[in-house]
């Protein structure tokens, strides 16, 4: 994945002034968010893997296929209630409907994580999205009383703290699934569980809006990224937009696959640190959101790693065609860093020789 290259790739600077147009109420696409080609890749139609947790399909064999030839699939028999998913979205769309110098009261500091803001990788472009986020990392209590100073917080705390809660269950049990369908020795396998078990996994939630936009093929939702998670799970309202980057194989050139909306259905996304922690086996997928003219689609997403400070590092066999490169061991937190600052360089750049493989002959 590369930015798009008619678009300026720029370094991040966090003194940038920001921009927080009331995207709802804009009846053209200005220039600051006109995007001059979103073709960098045909768009066609494939069918997005289904994996049913609580079915057959959940089988290893099938996990690593997917794994490896997409990177994502939408996963049902998860056991969240759709009573859940429907106030997540609902307080999702209450959230982004409050004006703006109201959710201005939240917004994220310029060295801080959590709160309201224009899309993280924003600054990494000269083109904004058409798009508002707000991460919530840790208690949503205190957005809650800025954003809703003379109401209860419960109602908005209590769907993302019981969502997480959940959400963090349905991830244990993907990150188990993936590794066993690695088909480790027991021993890697007991480093690979160290700072992915299920009760040490840490995450934040990140809340995405897209309003509807009066000329779609102009504007970029969220433009091509990875995620740095172990794996993130995306949930997305009724509306599509979230589209897949498959990598160039038998099947044709580099393409974007749209993931059509499953009603209950969640979609798996592999992160960077999984692609680290198997060693290039299971590599993160790129991905994007696009809008449309009529619908304002929301998206949430559970972005989980392990604990922060935890040092990951590779298991299994370094995956083909670059058999003697492996990722150095790293923590989430400093991979964050790496990101921020080199944005889809970031993985090349903790890439290492292997030399347990020096004597094989050439590397790379
Ligand atoms: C933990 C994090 C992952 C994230 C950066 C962040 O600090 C909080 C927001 C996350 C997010 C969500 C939208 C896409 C993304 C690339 C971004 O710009 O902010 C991810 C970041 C990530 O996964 O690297
Ligand atoms: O809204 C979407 O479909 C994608 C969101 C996303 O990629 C993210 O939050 O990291
Ligand atoms: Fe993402």
């Amino acid at each position: 994945m590369s930015a798009n290259p008619t678009t300026t790739f720029m370094p991040c600077s966090p003194s940038e002034p920001q921009q927080h147009l009331e995207l709802e109420s804009v009846r053209e696409v200005p220039d600051s968010h006109a995007w001059p080609a979103l073709d960098d890749h045909p768009t066609v139609y494939e069918p997005v893997p289904v994996v049913d947790l609580a079915g057959p399909d959940a089988s290893v064999a099938h996990l690593a296929r997917v794994c490896e030839s997409w990177g994502a699939f939408q996963v049902t028999g998860h056991g969240i209630r759709s009573d859940l998913l429907e106030r997540l979205e609902s307080e999702t769309r209450r959230l982004f409907a409050l004006p703006m110098d109201q959710k201005l009261k939240a917004a994220r500091p310029s060295n801080g994580i959590s709160g309201y803001g224009l899309a993280r990788i924003s600054c990494f472009f000269s083109k904004l999205m058409w798009s508002e986020g707000f991460t919530i990392s840790g208690s949503p209590v205190d957005h809650a009383l800025k954003l809703w100073p003379d109401a209860d917080p419960s109602r908005f705390c209590d769907v993302m703290q019981d969502y997480s809660d959940e959400m963090k269950q349905v991830a244990g049990r993907v990150v188990r699934l993936m590794l066993l369908s690695m088909g480790l020795a027991p021993e890697e396998m007991k480093r690979a569980e160290e700072g992915t078990r299920v009760d040490q996994l840490s995450a934040v939630l990140q809340l995405n809006s897209y309003p509807p936009c009066p000329d779609p093929n102009r504007a970029m939702g969220l433009a091509a990224h990875t995620d740095s998670s172990l794996v993130t799970l995306l949930f997305q309202s009724g509306t599509s937009g979230l589209q897949l980057l498959r990598r160039q194989d038998q099947h044709g050139p580099a393409r974007w696959v749209t993931v059509p909306p499953r009603p209950g259905a969640l979609i798996v996304l592999a992160g960077d640190l999984l692609q680290i922690l198997t060693n290039g086996r299971y590599k993160s997928v790129a991905h994007r959101a696009v809008v449309n003219r009529n619908h304002h689609r929301v998206s949430v997403a559970y972005i989980c790693g392990p604990p922060p400070h935890h040092k990951l590092s590779p298991v299994g066999k370094p995956a083909s065609p670059a058999p003697c490169l492996a990722y150095r061991a790293v923590s989430w937190a400093d991979y964050l860093g790496l990101k921020a600052e080199l944005f889809d360089k970031a993985l090349a750049s903790i890439m290492v020789a292997d030399d347990s493989r020096g004597d094989e002959g050439i590397c790379c």
